[in-house]
């Protein structure tokens, strides 16, 4: 399985959401806005929790991606670069 950094599918992203790519589940998350977009890194953020607590570590680590995803999204949505969060690292 070819793996992808946080990098490269930040890049992804912002491509999609620029071009509005039709079945795109970004696209659609950035046009429904930063308050969905919001909902959404509070559940998977919830899910990281339980998951860390009650289930594997592969279980874990899936749902830290789908956190990370989100957030990625989030800075789309805000107009964000990735150099704009690294700053606070
Ligand atoms: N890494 C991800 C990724 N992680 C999580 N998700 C989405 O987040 C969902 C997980 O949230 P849930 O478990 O709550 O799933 P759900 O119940 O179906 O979510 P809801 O519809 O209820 O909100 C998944 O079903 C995906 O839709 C992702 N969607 C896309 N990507 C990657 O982002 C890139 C762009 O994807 P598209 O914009 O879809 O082309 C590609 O490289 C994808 O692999």
């Amino acid at each position: 399985m070819a793996l992808k950094t946080f990098d490269e599918l930040f890049a992804e992203l912002q491509q999609k959401a620029a071009a509005g790519e039709p079945g795109s589940r970004t696209a659609e998350l950035v046009q429904a806005g930063v308050h969905a977009i919001g909902k959404k890194v509070v559940e998977e953020a919830a899910e990281v929790w339980m998951a860390a607590e009650h289930e594997s570590g592969e279980r874990t680590a899936e749902e830290i991606s789908q956190l990370l995803y989100h957030l990625q999204v989030m800075m789309v949505a805000r107009g964000l670069t990735l150099e704009d969060v690294y700053a606070h690292l």
